[in-house]
């Protein structure tokens, strides 16, 4: 709802109130209507404020209602009969002015902002475009480039930037409604017209037809599949071609399309997802509501390499202290003297001073004495980790957090090699460390709550979308992960191409095919981990037993190409070849598909034809599979942890709102029936049986996701 005061006398002051941060719900605008028209018809009132309570302004339409039939009055003519007022009406911005909350401040005639309000018009993030006026007004308020720039990327704004585009008219240091208060009254009696942004014309760049070509280039580059930043730079477009009254038409038809598109259902699927993987849960029911985190003011990290380096400096810039531990001298320089240059550039993008003077560096392990956390980032080798562990447990204070940087190995066997196994969790960070924004954080059979609710609580102020997950051979992303590379290796040898493979992956949204993914990270990881785990056995063995590993299909198309020296980009030849070492562009390689032919002839194996169809719901479905099996075994307590795992750590793209969201768009009777077929094609595969949880939910009437949670609980209680 929406209160109405009086302040000052004479100014009318709306005070919107819809916690936690004033959505405009339908009973929300109804409010704003009702209380304008008091505002506006009391003749001692000379001009309104609007702000929202508990410090902040608003954060956009309910984003709740939008699966819902609409309800109360739209947002658009409300909007409008604020800026046709014959008062002047102020937005005071405190917090948070999002979305259509910005719209309706751009809908008043003046803006006062607080220095540490964020401002910005994020629907593009929620597969929509700003269309309660937000993409025909910002642009005749700022300017074409600087519109397209915010509405495209959805990017948020500080105060003191808004002011420099001219979305504010004031920043205060002080209290924001008093100030805006004070300014409507200095206001009041004063002409409005130039103040009406609907009636500003638009002002046009002089090469506009290049500048939205060029946007349009951009988005497309980078939307792999995505419609709402092409919506948003049309709409732009409109806005500095046609009179105002046919712009607002054109956004209208846009929203209208995104609206009904399943991509914006999906990407705020994935926004509801983010928040519900904050409300964590283990197997025991411990949970967020249940367990305090232990305060964690300086740090410490052991091991500079590539990860170490990036937790350093996540860790920095999040205000922490941290002692960075590298052994050996040389390497401890190289470190500081990158973790510098990491932080100075950040620093420089933010406009902020680097964070510095909060790392000091060290030789010696010794140095944890006094921190509160440990994060271990060493060479992946348990050997070597339990010697760590073992250090770390003789040289901390009582109670200090043992976090290990992982991607595979087990978190609980480490945790036995400690005297307080409780205090033991992985936190699997991805590289670049201090860029990446999924953090895993693995819980043990002895981790204690508190454990993972101080790494979980760490993880979010260091900006990452943390997941709780359980311990097991590669946690949840690379468990799935490893999936969807074999059918993809599986499909090598049936007589697909890395291009095509590539190809069908990358249309459906990926940034990068399996074999290009590979490339980029380096296919010598994948056969160090197959050595140790003696499947890759060096040499060309023929026939079938050569592709056989525990009685299961295996291929050892990666392990051949590696033995050939090829390891992607960092040797120019991979599953592509490369203009040289550390190149980034990958050219098809005659040599690759030639040893992909003679691999066939010696295995007896015939090329067949495979369509792009097929590779997706190989790749996607076997990894789907392993989802349900996560879930089945309770690693992952729901849908959306995987979801938020697989579109903020592995480039799923958002617009398909994750694996396990994207597989109940399919629908859950058609993936079985697939995965039949495929087990049926392949039994020698395993894991391409279809899991008893799928079934489940398949003879439960194919439940939305938000109800898979029920059936796994039901399933759990009858184990
Ligand atoms: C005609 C169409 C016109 C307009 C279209 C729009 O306006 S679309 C909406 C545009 N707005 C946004 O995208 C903002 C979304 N919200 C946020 O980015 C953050 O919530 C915000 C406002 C920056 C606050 O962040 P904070 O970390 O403080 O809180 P949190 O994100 O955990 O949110 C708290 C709870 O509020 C719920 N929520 C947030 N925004 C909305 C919203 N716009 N509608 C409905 N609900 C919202 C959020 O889900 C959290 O609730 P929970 O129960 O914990 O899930």
């Amino acid at each position: 709802m929406a209160q109405y005061t009086r302040a000052s006398g004479f100014v009318g002051l709306i005070t919107l109130q819809n916690p936690p941060v004033n959505a405009l719900s339908a009973v929300v605008r109804q409010a704003i209507v009702d209380t304008v028209k008091i505002a506006l018809s009391d003749p001692k009132v000379k001009s309104v404020v609007i702000c929202g309570q508990n410090g902040n302004f608003c954060g956009g339409a309910d984003i709740k209602e939008f699966g819902g039939e609409m309800t109360g009055p739209p947002l658009i003519p409300m909007i409008h009969a604020i800026e046709a007022a014959n008062k002047p009406m102020v937005a005071a911005i405190e917090g948070n002015a999002l979305g259509g909350g910005l719209e309706l401040a751009l809908g008043c005639h003046y803006r006062i902002a607080h220095s540490k309000a964020r401002l910005g018009l994020p629907e593009v993030t929620l597969g929509l475009l700003p269309a309660a006026g937000g993409s025909q007004r910002l642009p005749r308020l700022i300017g074409v480039p600087d519109a397209l720039d915010l509405i495209t990327t959805g990017r948020i704004v500080t105060a003191a930037e808004a002011l420099r585009l001219g979305i504010v008219d004031q920043v205060t240091e002080h209290n924001t409604v008093d100030a805006a208060v004070k300014f409507a009254l200095s206001v009041a009696g004063q002409p409005l017209d130039a103040r009406r942004i609907s009636t500003f014309p638009c002002p046009r760049p002089p090469d506009s037809d290049a500048l939205f070509e060029e946007a349009m280039r951009k988005v497309r580059g980078s939307a792999r599949g995505a419609m709402a930043p092409v919506a948003c730079v049309q709409a732009v477009r409109a806005a500095a071609t046609l009179p105002y009254e046919r712009g607002m038409e054109r956004e209208k038809e846009l929203m209208a399309t995104l609206f009904t598109s399943g991509q914006a259902r999906a990407l705020q699927y994935v926004f509801f997802a983010q928040r519900a993987v904050g409300r964590w849960s283990m197997p025991s029911g411990a949970g967020w509501d249940t367990s305090k985190p232990r305060p964690v003011n300086k740090a410490a990290v052991i091991g500079l390499g590539t990860m170490g380096r990036g937790i350093t400096v996540a860790l920095a810039q999040t205000g922490l202290s941290v002692v960075a531990i590298e052994t050996q001298e040389k390497q401890l320089m190289e470190a500081k003297q990158a973790v510098t240059s990491m932080l100075e550039r950040g620093a420089k993008r933010r406009g902020a001073a680097p964070a510095l003077d909060r790392i000091s560096y060290s030789r010696n392990i010794q140095a944890v004495a006094d921190v509160d956390l440990v994060i271990e980032a060493v060479f992946e080798d348990m050997a070597l980790k339990l010697e760590v562990f073992r250090q770390l447990s003789a040289f901390c204070k009582p109670g200090t957090l043992l976090c290990t940087n992982t991607s595979a190995l087990d978190v609980d066997e480490l945790a036995r090699g400690t005297p307080n196994p409780e205090l033991v969790v992985g936190m699997h960070f991805f590289a670049p460390a201090h860029v990446m924004k999924l953090l895993e954080v693995v819980y043990g059979k002895r981790s204690s709550p508190q454990a993972v609710a101080t790494a979980m609580q760490l993880g979010k102020k260091m900006g990452k979308a943390s997941v709780a997950v359980g311990n097991c051979r590669g946690f949840v992303g690379n468990r799935m992960l490893r999936l969807y590379v074999e059918q993809a290796f599986f499909l090598l040898e049936e007589g697909a191409t890395p291009e095509l493979v590539d190809g069908a992956l990358e249309e459906f949204g990926f940034p990068m095919g399996v074999f290009r993914m590979s490339d980029l990270s380096g296919l010598d990881v994948g056969w160090r981990t197959r050595k140790a785990a003696g499947q890759a056995q060096p040499g060309e063995a023929s026939g079938q037993s050569a592709r056989i590993r525990n009685g299961s299909r295996y291929s050892p198309i990666g392990d051949l190409v590696c033995e050939q020296g090829r390891f992607g980009q960092k040797t120019g030849r991979g599953w592509y070849q490369y203009d040289k070492p550390g190149s980034r562009v990958a050219r098809s390689d005659p040599w690759l598909h030639s040893f992909l032919e003679q691999y066939r002839a010696r295995h007896g194996l015939v090329a067949r034809s495979i369509d792009r169809q097929e590779v997706l719901e190989r790749c996607l479905y076997a990894l789907v599979n392993e989802g349900f099996r996560i879930l089945e075994d309770g690693i992952a307590a729901g849908p959306e942890d995987i979801d938020v795992i697989y579109v903020f750590g592995y480039g799923w793209p958002g617009h398909r709102g994750g694996p396990m969201f994207y597989a109940s768009t399919v629908g859950l009777p058609k993936v079985l029936e697939r995965l039949e077929h495929y087990h049926q094609a392949h039994p020698d595969v395993p894991d391409l049986q279809p899991c008893g949880l799928l079934r489940r939910l398949v003879a439960s009437g194919s439940p939305p996701v938000h109800r898979w949670r029920e059936v796994i609980k039901k399933l759990h209680s009858q184990l």
